[in-house]
């Protein structure tokens, strides 16, 4: 099996990544987004100055990953309001620019509240607009901490489910920094494992059709210098087979009450593989993640995505929003594809959810409840 040499040493990695970043410069405040269509090619920076830009960023996924989508949403509507623009209008594009993430809508609404609650006691524009800042940058504070304390209660379950050390994991799309103000969900347990020398190997989907895990997952285990290894979706049954894989660990966009997780489309065949072959199967994320108003999987809608992305290589990147893309016909002219950019995975496949609060079993989905009691979370309807 070929693999990919760890390159780097522990200890000596790169600072972390900003995926986003608020800036101030004398022309009027901006959001600034590594734009991830660029990577692993080029690290280029996208500057919004206002909400119609940000919503193409979110669209084309220069800017994606659920909670970085909740902070894009947060500041999106910061920017707005810093920008005279009317805040409830921002708030409706950015909240309806992708369905599936839930924190996408959870963080427009915490900044906009923060918006509305500051015009309520009288504050000014200016101050109004301060205060959408303000919730956008404790939300960030928050999902850098989530992050940690999902990594330290990641590797203590996957320590107690595989006692042996040298874990094997498989992972799908993309998890780590880029997705979030910290260093990630899934990616940052594996993370937290090469760190203390248990990260045997890193197994990387590609993740078709955008490659987000060819794209991004390698390019940020490779800055980090962890052993990993990139294959293609379908041979991830034959690298179970051979009994490669340890654990499975992934992110989620959505989780509803009963337990039932949207992730990446992918993320369900990996379930059932997992299940066969007696594999944990470990769904990491903040519990802004879990939408207890969406009762099943059923529920969760399901963004679909342009056929392009499946017929043309590059298709998603030159195609977003436009009739005919300028990537390379994989298929021919005119080709229909199916193209659902998540799936969802049932309780009864996934072992446990870990989220910053600790570990819970789906199956029930009543310890998520608990759990998103217990937690500080600022809730809205
Ligand atoms: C912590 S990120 C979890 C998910 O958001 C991630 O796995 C994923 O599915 C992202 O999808 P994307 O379409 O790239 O935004």
């Amino acid at each position: 099996m070929a693999d990919q040499d760890a390159h780097n040493t522990v200890g000596a990695e790169p600072p972390a990544l900003p995926s986003l970043r608020w800036e101030e410069p004398p022309e009027g405040p901006v959001l600034v987004l590594l734009d991830q269509t660029r990577l692993p090619t080029e690290e280029v920076e996208l500057v919004c100055t206002d909400v119609p830009a940000l919503v193409q960023a979110i669209q084309t996924l220069a800017v994606r990953g659920a909670p970085l989508l909740g902070l894009a949403g947060a500041y999106g509507v910061a920017l707005a309001a810093r920008r005279g623009f009317d805040v409830d209008e921002a708030a409706a594009q950015l909240s309806g620019a992708r369905p599936t993430a839930v924190n996408l809508g959870y963080g427009v609404r915490r900044a906009a509240a923060a918006h509305r609650t500051a015009c309520e006691k009288g504050a000014d524009e200016e101050g109004a607009a301060a205060a959408a800042l303000e919730a956008a940058r404790e939300l960030h504070r928050q999902d850098a901490a989530a992050s940690a304390a999902m990594a330290g209660h990641g590797l203590a379950l996957l320590d107690e489910l595989l006692p042996g050390g040298g874990h094997r994991i498989l992972t799908h799309c993309n998890t780590g920094a880029l997705v979030s103000g910290g260093e990630g969900t899934a990616f940052a347990v594996a993370l937290a494992a090469h760190r203390v020398g248990r990260l045997r190997r890193l197994w990387v989907d590609e993740t078709r059709p955008l490659l987000q895990g060819s794209r991004l997952t390698a390019y940020e285990a490779a800055r980090r210098g962890m052993a990993y290894t990139l294959l293609t979706d379908n041979a991830a049954g034959s690298l179970f087979a051979a009994g490669e894989v340890d654990a499975v660990l992934i992110g989620a966009d959505r989780i509803a009450a009963d337990g039932s997780v949207a992730n990446k489309v992918g993320s369900y065949p990996l379930a059932v593989l997992a299940k066969y072959h007696h594999v944990p199967f470990l769904v990491v994320a903040p519990l802004t993640t879990v939408d207890l108003g969406t009762p099943d999987g059923a529920a969760i809608e399901v963004e679909q995505r342009s056929g392009l992305e499946v017929t043309e290589l590059t298709g998603a990147f030159s195609a977003a929003g436009v009739e005919g893309g300028s990537g390379l016909p994989v298929a021919p002219l005119g080709t229909q594809a199916y193209n659902p950019a998540f799936d969802v995975t049932p309780p009864e496949l996934v072992t446990a959810i870990v989220t910053e609060e600790g570990a819970v079993s789906p199956v029930t989905g009543t310890g998520l409840a608990e759990l998103c009691a217990r937690s500080r979370r600022v809730t809205m309807s």
